[in-house]
């Protein structure tokens, strides 16, 4: 609902708000200009008496002087009938220059204005701050759905895709300063209007007793010796040759008039208080006066374009993620119901998916949103839940609702169900809401039809595996081959492959990639444009690899980064699989097809702080990828197991190097299958608490990679580590501070 809002009134005043926001962000730099030039500091202790003297014998014809909330001093004058403005020092009264406004900025503040249409644009602008305004709203209610919590909004953004992250990101960094220029510029709209009394102090009445002598000289005029510079906006002089007119005086504090002759202040209006709301509100808004104040609208203004470019991409995303399900019966007729929680809809592709497996083996099928779970399914035979969590272990938009209704229906007939729970390693609560939901109906005294299962990052090899053990269940074998939209794939080259571990049954390769040769290709745009070099992306990276006959990609952790010139990865052979013989049978010319994913949560942190990276196997991979470009020396300590020294210790000579070289600070390696100190890396973690410990209250960072199991063990043992500091690995990852890698 909200995010419908959001998305509604974001994409329908795009133009309004884009506008509003670059103007903006162009007039917030005049504070900043005007106080760098403007002498303020030390005006309070000269007066305006004093200014007014100085300037008399400069400028013989002074109409006004002024002085801007920057600071910025302006004398208003004629001389020989022409007239003239310059801005002026305030301790010399010497000219500093002429005083001039440009025609562009009058055409920019009636943009920011009124969009150069009077009346009708300036409805149109006070529109624009209101869905500003619950666009700044709307949109922290969503960061806060997203976080889990108002208690996590600076929690590190994690997940999605890249302008997910950025939207939000940025969006939380600019927020206070959208939502004080909307408040602000829809209160000023609001008083245009007249929605909200005008807040102008009614001037004092021209004084009813002048004296009319004799016009003293200004400097002794009594009045004017009270009032210090930095106090004044304005003083209007009396008409030439008229006795009887007088100085009209505004102030920080209100307005009055002044006798000519005798000094005296003759009536004086303080501000009424709706005038000074007004003033700040206006402050607020402008930044006049408060230069920093400016610059921190203006800064948050200019993100406007880039939150619009990225929150259309994210909009068309999500939309294009909404299969249209079709020959989807009625809940009542259906003998099989799927139902679906997600909040960015990539979870329907696969409900899709499996729907059109089901309706293919001839079944009736009913595939609706959790929310929207039906009182009763009177032909169901099975029921499958296929939910994302979103937030801290919660529940996506799609399935809000669930637990509510689902306590409303009735307890029978009971159908038996199925939970597949889409998720992502990184969080701390891994399909906590999908964990939730099969705990709930478990309750219910529902059935299972399979024990949960749970999909790490939308892997399409586990949901194939998933519809296997649902074919056996029913009896009706189902292939499942959904794969969520990829990159564009390019042509690689296996340029260079080193071989590990054949006398221990573990055959791992070290295999390194360049582009294809250009010349193969037949597309008129390669041979237009040679693009020989590789995709960018990180160490820590995944590269998805098409294996010949499959279209579903298997994903490998990259070693190396773009910048290394080599597209490196580390693949152990596994018995009958598909993509990691295909790669270890390759030979070096030959070519495979492959796309980057980018994985940025797997990566170390800037800053200081020591990291420590644990691995097993070829999760070496993505970790010698950190070391190497270890260029700043941060500190880094790596524990690593595998089988035997003599046969699979990847890496062992450029470890070597990294260690002297001091781009690795620490190296701790453990055996399986030796004969004496065998063991795994997280005996070694154990062996070396103290150590772990000291490193982690510097505020150490810990990235893990390898197998599910080893990544599990290790868990156990840094649960153990931390328990005498009174931390664990949940609290690490929630603070972002504890990273895996894990297939
Ligand atoms: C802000 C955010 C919070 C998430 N929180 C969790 C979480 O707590 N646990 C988890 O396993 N996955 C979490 N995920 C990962 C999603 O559940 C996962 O990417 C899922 O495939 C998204 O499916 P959907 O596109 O249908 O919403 C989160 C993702 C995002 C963007």
């Amino acid at each position: 609902m909200i995010r419908k809002l959001h998305s509604i009134l974001g994409l329908s005043a795009l133009l309004l708000v884009v506008v509003l926001a670059i103007t903006g962000v162009i007039l917030s730099i005049n504070p900043t200009i005007e106080r760098s030039q403007a002498s303020v500091m030390g005006t309070s202790a000269i007066t305006v008496a004093e200014l007014t003297g100085n300037l008399a014998s400069r400028y013989p014809q002074i109409e006004q002087l002024q002085r801007t909330p920057s600071g910025t001093l302006i004398v208003f004058y004629t001389d020989n009938n022409q007239a003239g403005a310059d801005r002026i020092d305030p301790f010399t009264a010497n000219t500093i220059g002429p005083y001039t406004i440009t025609p562009f900025k009058t055409w920019l503040k009636n943009l920011h204005r009124s969009y150069l249409l009077d009346t009708p644009g300036r409805i149109a602008v006070a529109l624009g701050a209101l869905v500003m305004l619950l666009l700044s709203i709307s949109g922290t209610l969503m960061l806060v759905n997203r976080a889990g919590g108002w208690r996590y909004l600076f929690r590190p953004i994690q997940g999605s895709t890249l302008s997910q992250r950025l939207h939000s990101q940025v969006g939380r960094l600019a927020l206070i300063g959208l939502l004080l220029s909307a408040i602000t510029g829809l209160y000023m709209s609001l008083e245009t209007f007249e929605f909200i009394p005008d807040h102008q102090t009614t001037e004092p009445a021209f004084p009813d007793q002048v004296d009319g002598g004799e016009p003293a000289a200004i400097a002794s005029l009594a009045a004017l010796k009270a009032i210090p510079v930095s106090e004044l906006r304005e003083l209007v002089y009396p008409y030439p040759q008229d006795a009887y007119d007088v100085y009209s005086i505004t102030t920080q504090q209100g307005m009055g008039f002044i006798d000519q002759s005798t000094g005296q202040l003759l009536a004086f209006e303080p501000y009424n208080s709706r005038q000074k709301i007004y003033e700040f509100i206006y402050m607020l808004h402008t930044g006049e006066g408060l230069w920093w104040l400016a610059l921190i609208l203006g800064l948050s203004a200019l993100t406007v374009p880039l939150m619009t470019w990225t929150g259309i991409q994210v909009w068309w995303r999500r939309r294009r993620a909404i299969p249209r399900i079709s020959n989807n019966s009625k809940a009542p007729s259906a003998d099989s119901v799927i139902l679906v929680g997600s909040e960015n809809n990539s979870t329907w592709g696969f409900a899709e998916n499996l729907h059109n497996a089901l309706n293919s083996a001839g079944y009736r099928v009913h595939t609706a949103a959790m929310n929207k779970l039906a009182d009763t399914y009177p032909q169901a035979k099975r029921l499958f839940i296929l939910t994302a969590t979103y937030g801290d272990g919660d529940a996506p938009a799609s399935a809000k609702q669930f637990l509510k209704r689902l306590a409303e229906v009735a307890d029978t007939p009971s159908i038996p169900f199925a939970v597949l729970g889409f998720g992502d390693r990184q969080f701390p609560k891994f399909c906590g809401y999908a964990q939730q939901i099969a705990d709930a109906l478990e309750h219910k005294g529902w059935p299972a039809l399979l024990t949960t299962e749970m999909i790490d990052r939308q892997s399409s090899q586990t949901f194939a595996r998933w519809g296997e053990a649902i074919g056996q269940e029913i009896g009706t074998p189902l292939t499942l081959d959904h794969t969520p939209p990829q990159p564009k794939t390019v042509t690689l080259q296996l340029a260079e492959r080193i071989n590990y571990g054949e006398r221990v049954q573990a055959p791992t390769s070290v295999l390194r990639f360049k582009m294809a040769d250009q010349s193969q290709h037949t597309g008129w745009f390669q041979t237009l444009f040679k693009t020989s070099k590789l995709p960018h992306f990180e160490a820590g990276d995944l590269v998805g690899i098409l294996p010949p006959g499959s279209a579903i990609p298997r994903y490998y952790s990259l070693a190396s980064a773009s910048v290394d010139g080599v597209l490196e990865i580390c693949v152990r052979q596994v018995q009958g699989g598909l993509c990691s013989n295909f790669l270890h049978n390759l030979n070096i010319g030959e070519t495979i097809e492959a796309f980057i994913q980018d994985n940025p949560q797997f990566r170390p942190a800037s800053g200081k702080q020591p990291i420590i990276l644990i691995g097993a196997g070829t999760g070496l991979g993505p970790l010698i990828g950190f070391i190497r470009n270890n260029k700043s020396r941060h500190p880094m300590y790596l524990y690593w197991g595998g089988r035997n020294p003599d046969s699979d210790f990847l890496y062992e000579q450029e470890l070597k190097t990294y260690l002297s070289d001091q781009r690795l600070s620490g190296l701790n390696t453990a055996f399986s299958r030796i004969p004496k100190d065998s063991g795994y890396v997280q005996d070694k973690l154990l062996t070396d608490a103290e150590h772990i410990r000291a490193l982690i209250q510097n505020n150490a960072q810990i990235l893990v990679c390898g197998g599910r199991k080893m990544a599990g063990g290790v868990v156990t043992a840094m649960n153990d580590i931390l328990a005498p500091i009174e931390l664990d690995v949940t609290a690490l990852k929630a603070a972002g501070r504890y990273r895996e890698d894990v297939y």
